[in-house]
């Protein structure tokens, strides 16, 4: 079998789409510009490719984009400070502290003092109890655009085992709870767990978020499986730098029924929820209908 390529870039484009005609809404019939704050502590080259393809895809679906660039050496006082002007500017609707903060700050602490209705990664402990326990929250982006790929690609995911391999607070954790949410059967593995293959293996829905590059070979994955793969690694092979995921893409690919390329998967997806949260949020925060088709 060949797997089909599920084209996240092209599907990011879509939810961007929306995305901006629900702004263009907004600002037309109720006045109000969705708005979207990135705080970005340290110089970390990726974390700043990153904040800046945000701030640059923000101001493309039409919304505020406001950049806080502080400096490695920020003190905690300082960045709760900044975060606590954020929760009370009315411009801003949605927060996002890039991850991983410098050592010396407390990142639980940092997010938690996210308003929880700005919090557009959906970190927030109250984010994160509502999500579990099936109530409206904010849905973090990565998991929410892994969600969506799958609905477009099965419709119902109800009744299919679902492994998700990896249980960070981030990416693991709130994926297995959308796919409970989902009917599906879910097991959560990790470093610890026995025999990964054979967890594997038995998934119809295989999702990879560990940070290992292609730890996942094409013959841990049952035929015609849909394998999502989260993971984003830098590696050099013959002299050149590249990106790949968790999966051995080319191995699994062969076995898969479909399958999410590293670049242009789950990537541009995460984007494109942070940009639909944000919308999301501000919709909340002036009690207006919200996007149909955006959230979980
Ligand atoms: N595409 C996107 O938008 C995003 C991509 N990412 C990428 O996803 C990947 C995961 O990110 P994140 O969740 O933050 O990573 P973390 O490092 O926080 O978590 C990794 C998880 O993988 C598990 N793990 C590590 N080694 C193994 C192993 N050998 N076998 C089984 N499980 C293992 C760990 O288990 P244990 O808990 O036991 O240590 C842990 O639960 C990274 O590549 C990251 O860059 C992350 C966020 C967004
Ligand atoms: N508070 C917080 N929220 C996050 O959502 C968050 C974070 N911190 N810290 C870092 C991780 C990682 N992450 C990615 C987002 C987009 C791509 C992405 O667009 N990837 C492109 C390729 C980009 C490239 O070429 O480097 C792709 O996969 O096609 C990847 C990874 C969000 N994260």
């Amino acid at each position: 079998m060949t797997a089909k390529i599920i084209d996240g870039k092209a599907f990011a484009a879509q939810v961007r789409e929306k995305v901006a005609a629900h702004v263009a809404r907004l600002k037309e019939v109720q006045g109000v510009t969705p708005g979207l704050a990135v705080v970005l502590v340290g110089d970390d080259p990726a974390s700043e490719v990153y904040v800046r393809n945000k701030g640059k895809q923000t101001l493309e679906v039409g919304m505020n984009s406001f950049e806080h660039k502080l400096p490695a050496e920020t003190s905690e006082a300082d960045l709760l400070a900044l975060i606590e002007r954020l929760n009370n500017d009315p411009a801003v609707h949605g927060i996002l502290v890039q991850l991983p903060l410098p050592a010396h700050l407390n990142s639980d602490l940092v997010i938690n003092s996210i308003a929880p209705g700005k919090d557009v990664d959906g970190f927030h402990i109250s984010n994160v109890g509502l999500l579990g326990t099936g109530q409206k929250s904010m849905v973090p982006c990565t998991p929410l655009g892994c969600l969506m790929m799958l609905r477009d690609h099965h419709g119902s995911l109800s009744g299919l085992n679902a492994v998700v391999v990896g249980r960070s607070n981030i990416v693991g954790k709130p994926m297995a709870q959308l796919l409970l949410g989902d009917s599906c059967t879910v097991t959560i593995a990790h470093s610890r767990t026995k025999d990964l293959a054979a967890v594997c293996k038995g998934a119809d829905i295989l999702v990879a978020a560990v940070g290992r590059p292609e730890m996942i070979p094409g013959d841990w994955v049952k035929p015609g499986a849909t394998v999502i793969d989260v993971g984003i690694n830098r590696i050099e092979r013959g002299g050149k730098k590249k990106l790949v995921g968790d999966v051995h893409f080319e191995s699994a690919a062969a076995v898969a029924g479909a399958i999410t390329p590293v670049p242009g998967g789950v990537g541009p997806m995460t984007i494109a929820c942070l940009l639909a949260n944000t919308v999301t949020a501000c919709c909340r925060a002036n009690g207006l209908r919200e996007p149909e088709g955006l959230t979980a």
